[in-house]
């Protein structure tokens, strides 16, 4: 006799169906939705989803202990999933975002010296428990706020040494955090201050050196290049891509966040990359040439939003037949935010996606940009039973009430980690 976890009765439960493929044009609004739905998980993993009235069957069959969550009045959604993220690193920059209201540009910043050099800075300077610590709260934070999985990328140590470091310290969270941490090597993030007269020779360095090491230890599942005007030319990134490519890492891109017309969305999918992430200057050559592959278009509107700049057109994307998800970019620069919820607000608002097609965003096309979508992303027998549920009567109420967070319960595996908005047995993170 085991222990299950039943919730039920829930306004809306959205299930989200995951054996289709990447969602794209209108299956980009099919929610699955039942009414009075019910969800019953055994041992983390998902047994039962449908109606209460089934459900009750069900559980007649069944002579287990169960834990009833009552879920009226409120909607039901697998666990937000957040496929790009660079939560560790120790410091912050709020000193940027006052340079940028004066005039200052983002890439500018990082040319003097500062953005991702500044942080690598103070990201070389802390020990690895010390990454953990400050991590750590990030990922607290984003469980308040429904998330059950993130992406995260190294890229703040930029030697061989604080590379492996950042990526143990990803590793340690994802061992010791409810949060699945999925890694994502990235050495290639800028071309750090001992390179700058040769720039060259830290690719080769990120070739020869960090990848078989990341490799070897079998710390990253994904290689990610920032390609961009100024950083790292398509070619370097293609030199890069292709060496991780050969170690068996699959491929992500930084594409198209600042420069117009760079490639890196045609990059992304001339390489068959799992996923291009930010395209705020996508050409349409680069939208047309994403749509044909199976390449997911990653989008991030807070980080639009925050270095004040247009977002990224989501709806000729989506018209297009791209496959789109959405990420918070969780950093301390252009993106310092944990939270999903208001990050699929600014994606309606400022992409005008609607409600429907920010949900299969945020769950299960962003299980495909990580490679999950046989685990997690929909609410289906056989899945992890990641959960959030809302408080609001029906899923366009999580559009509508913006800059809320309406998170009241969040189960991981089956086991609540989130109760009326607070964690449970953890330690409430200081905001
Ligand atoms: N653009 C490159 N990387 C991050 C920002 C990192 C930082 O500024 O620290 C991004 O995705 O926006
Ligand atoms: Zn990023």
């Amino acid at each position: 006799m085991g222990k299950l976890t039943y919730v039920k009765s829930a306004s809306q439960l959205i299930c989200m169906d995951g054996g289709l493929g990447p969602r794209t044009g209108r299956g980009m609004s099919m929610l699955g939705i039942t009414a009075n739905g019910s969800v019953v998980i055994e041992d983390g993993i998902i047994v039962f989803s449908g109606s209460d009235t089934l459900a009750e069957h069900y559980l007649s069959t069944r002579q287990d202990d169960v834990e009833i969550i009552d879920a009226r009045g409120k909607v039901v959604t697998p666990g937000l999933i957040d496929p790009h993220t660079h939560i560790v690193f120790a410091g912050s920059r709020e000193n940027e975002l006052e340079l940028r209201l004066q005039g200052a540009k983002y890439i500018d910043i990082l040319k003097r010296g500062g953005g991702i050099l500044n942080t690598a800075r103070s990201t070389r300077e802390a020990s690895e428990e010390e990454l953990v610590r400050q991590s750590k709260v990030r990922l607290d934070r984003f469980l308040l706020h429904g998330v059950t999985t993130i992406e995260a990328k190294s890229g703040y140590g930029l030697t061989v040494t604080d590379e492996l470091k950042q990526l143990r310290a990803a590793r340690a969270l994802n061992d010791s955090h409810p949060i699945d941490v999925v890694s994502t090597f990235m050495g290639a993030h800028a071309v750090p201050e001992e390179y700058n007269n040769n720039p060259e020779g830290y690719v080769d360095l990120v070739i020869n050196e960090m990848l078989p090491a990341v490799a070897e230890q079998e710390l990253a599942e994904f290689c990610d290049v920032f390609c961009e005007q100024g950083v790292f030319s398509i070619a370097e990134s293609r030199r890069i891509l292709e060496a991780a490519g050969r170690l068996g890492f699959k491929l992500k891109i930084h594409a198209d966040e600042i420069a117009e017309n760079f490639g890196g969305a045609e990059l992304a999918a001339r390489l068959g990359a799992v996923s291009a992430e930010h395209l705020l200057k996508a050409s349409e050559e680069g939208i047309q040439a994403l749509a044909k592959s199976d390449t997911i278009a990653v989008l991030l509107p807070g980080t639009a939003l925050f270095l004040m700049e247009q977002a990224a057109a989501a709806r000729k994307m989506i018209a297009a037949g791209v496959a789109v998800a959405l990420s918070t970019d969780c950093n301390p620069g252009s993106s310092p935010t944990v939270s999903m919820p208001f990050i699929m607000n600014a994606a309606c608002l400022t992409m005008k996606m609607t409600p429907a097609e920010v949900l299969t965003a945020s769950t299960i096309n962003a299980a495909y940009a990580i490679g999950r979508e046989k685990v997690m992303g929909s609410i289906e027998i056989g899945k992890q039973g990641d959960l959030v549920l809302f408080d609001a009567d029906n899923y366009r109420q999580l559009q509508y009430y913006y800059g809320m967070n309406l998170v009241h319960t969040v189960i991981k595996k089956g086991q609540v980690v989130v109760k009326g908005g607070v964690l449970v047995d953890r330690q409430q993170p200081a905001y």
